[in-house]
Parts: structure tokens; sequence; C-alpha cells
């Protein structure tokens, strides 16, 4: 199955498989970016086990997975449905559930971090896992906008650590960024590129710098977006729809904002306002309101858009 799995998502050879030394991923986090995760890596044949706060939000993770998986399949395996229904019981029995991070992480090669965008929070999650996992465990977080040295200081494993960023949708999106600490070590960071080769996906790496590489450069063009929709110079379907066939986005600002999660988007831009020089990300009040009406996009079927 692993075989067919590579195949499927990356047409890496069995050869690199054998290379893998990452084989059992703990993935804390079972909303959508680390669902997605979790898909991925049980898809390429890891096992894995999948953590979250309660059972009810880990029951929607494992239906998301599905989802996502009959939507691979139903384009991979078009003409051999019956295989399409064997590959997604396959990778379904490879991801496990639990909602106690401490003895998920006991036999965890790696442990990937796709908890909610707090710096405070994700510190305190590593500080407990340190204690835990065995000393060989690999811990990476898929922040977005965190300094990777900040969380890895909560463990006393900063050679171990590193930052793996993951695009939405996983299942989709071929980038990871692999970001190393000056205290990662190198075989810390060969071993997560290799994983990310292992998944499918196409690694790039950078250094641990305010935004990493894509979020450096398209978090001000989401930001610049909301304000130009705020103080009304466009609509926000003008806004997606120039930047759609303007630009040759797959999605417009506006609406990969709420594709996103806006509490996410709000988070982010609270955490890189800290920076005095850069005025860019200052709050919106119109962002803050949908928020704090629990409007936060696609994940609560409202956002700046209606969704269904
Ligand atoms: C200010 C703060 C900003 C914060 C930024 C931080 C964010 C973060 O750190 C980084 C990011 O992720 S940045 C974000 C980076 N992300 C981006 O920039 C994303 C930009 N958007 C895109 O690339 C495309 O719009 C998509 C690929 C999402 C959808 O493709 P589409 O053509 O527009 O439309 P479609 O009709 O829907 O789907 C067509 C087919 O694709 C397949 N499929 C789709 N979703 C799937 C899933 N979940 N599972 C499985 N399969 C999935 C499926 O086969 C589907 O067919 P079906 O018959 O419907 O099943
Ligand atoms: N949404 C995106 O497009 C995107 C893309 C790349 C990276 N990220 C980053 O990934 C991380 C997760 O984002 P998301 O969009 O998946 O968020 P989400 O809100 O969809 O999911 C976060 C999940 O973490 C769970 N959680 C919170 N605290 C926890 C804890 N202590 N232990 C276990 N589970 C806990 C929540 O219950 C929730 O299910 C964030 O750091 C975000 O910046 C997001």
């Amino acid at each position: 199955m692993a075989f067919v799995a590579h195949q499927l998502f990356s047409g890496f050879s069995s050869s690199a498989a054998r290379n893998v030394v990452i084989k059992s991923v703990t993935i804390i986090g079972g909303g959508q970016m680390g669902a997605g995760i979790a898909q991925v890596a049980a898809s390429t044949g890891h096992s894995v086990t999948l953590v979250d706060t309660s059972d009810d939000i880990l029951k929607k993770s494992i239906e998301t997975i599905e989802g996502s998986l009959r939507r691979v399949v139903k384009k991979k395996f078009a003409d051999k449905p019956e295989a399409g229904e064997e590959f997604i019981r396959n990778v379904m029995q490879k991801v496990l559930t639990s909602a106690d991070a401490a003895s998920a992480v006991r036999g965890s090669d790696l442990v990937v971090e796709a908890i909610a965008e707090n710096l405070k929070v994700k510190q305190d999650l590593f500080r407990r896992l340190d204690k835990l996992a065995p000393p060989h465990t690999i811990f990476a977080s898929n922040t977005s906008s965190l300094s990777i040295s900040d969380i890895a200081s909560s463990t006393n494993r900063p050679d171990k650590f590193g930052g793996l960023h993951f695009f939405n949708p996983v299942a989709m999106m071929k980038l990871v960024e692999v970001i190393g600490t000056p205290a990662t070590s190198q075989e810390t960071s060969e071993s997560l590129m290799n994983f990310s080769k292992v998944l499918g996906k196409t690694p790039v790496s950078s250094k641990d710098t305010s935004g990493f590489i894509v979020n450096r450069l398209l978090v001000p063009c989401i930001v610049e977006a909301i304000r130009m929709y705020e103080r009304g110079d466009a609509s926000k379907e003008d806004i997606d729809i120039a930047m759609k066939l303007g630009a040759g986005h797959p999605m417009g600002p506006i609406e990969l904002a709420d594709y996103i999660g806006l509490d996410t988007v709000k988070s982010i831009m609270e955490g890189e306002a800290k920076d005095p020089d850069n005025p860019l990300f200052a709050s919106s009040d119109l962002l803050n309101k949908l928020v704090a009406e629990g409007k936060v996009g696609r994940k609560t079927a409202e956002g700046f858009y209606k969704y269904k």
C-alpha cells in the first residue's frame, strides 16, 4: 500500500521510500491543517496519531480526512472505484486518534504541531511534550508567522526542532517550507527535508525570519486587500476577480482569507503588528468584528462571504 501511496501523491520511487527514517508521526491539532497533514502522512505509508482536545473534534477531523480522500480518489482511481475504496480503507487504518497528547508522543519519530497560532499556547504544549517524547523524536511546528526559535526555547531539544510549514489545502498544495533555526542540527533539517519529499511535496528551506518565504510575500497582499475593501475602494467580489484574472491567483485574497480562517488571519496580523517599523499589520475593525461574531470564514460557513 505504501508503494501505491507514493505513486499516487508524489511519483517518488520505492528507493526514495527506503530512505525514510520517520515512520511514526504524531500530529497535534486536528483542525484544517492537522487533518490535512495527517491525511498526507497516512497516505504515504506513515503511522499517524492525530491529537486534539476532545473526541468530538477528532470525529470531525476523521470525517474531514475521509471527505478529502474521497475527492482525491475520485480523480486518481476514476476507472477503478474498488481500488479507490481499498485505498481509503488502508489510509484510514493508519490514522489513530487520541485526546491524550502525553501518551500519543511516546512512540513517535516526529511530532508536528498544528494548533492555534499563539506563542504561549505552543510553548506550553512543547514544554510538556519535551518531557514525554523519546530523545530521538524531532519536533516541528506548522506555525504561519511565529518564530521557530521562540517556540523551541520551551524545550531542551533545540537541535531537534524545526519548522515544517504546510499550505492549505494540504492534500493539494505541493510546497513545504522547512525552517531551520541557528540551533537546528543538520541531521534534523535533512530528516525534515526527506520527510517532506516522501510526502510527495517539494520542500524549500528558509531561515527563521518573519513570514519565512511565502507569507512574507502573501500576508501583505491579503492584509492590503482587506483594507481596500474596508475603505470601500472596491467590492470584495471585484478585488477577488481582479487578482484572479489580473494576477493569475487561483483564489482572490478575500476568499483566501476566508479559506485560511479569519481567526488565524487576525492572530497573524496581531503578531506581525508588534514590529513598530511596519504599519501594514495594524488591526482591521471589520476583521475584528467578524471574528468577534464567530464568522471566521469557511470553517464556520461565514466570513467575508457566506458558504451554503
Ligand atoms: C493576513 C494573514 C494571512 C495568513 C496567511 C497564512 C496562511 C498559511 O500560513 C499558508 C497558507 O496555507 S496560504 C494559502 C495557500 N493556499 C492557496 O493559496 C490556495 C489557493 N487555491 C487553490 O489553489 C485552489 O483554489 C484549490 C486547490 C484550493 C481548489 O481548486 P479549484 O480548482 O479552485 O476548485 P475546486 O473545484 O474547489 O477543486 C478542484 C479539485 O481540486 C481537488 N481538491 C480541492 N480541494 C481539495 C481538498 N481539500 N482535498 C482533496 N482534493 C481537493 C478536488 O479534486 C477538486 O475536485 P472536486 O470534484 O470538487 O472534488
Ligand atoms: N489555515 C491555514 O491556511 C494555515 C496554513 C498553514 C499554517 N497554518 C498554521 O497551522 C496552525 C493551525 O491552523 P489551522 O488552520 O489548522 O487551525 P484550526 O483552528 O483549524 O485548528 C486548530 C486545532 O488545534 C486544536 N487545539 C488547540 N489547542 C490544542 C492543544 N493544546 N492540544 C491539542 N489540540 C489543540 C483545536 O481544537 C483545533 O482543532 C496555526 O499555527 C496556523 O497559523 C494555518
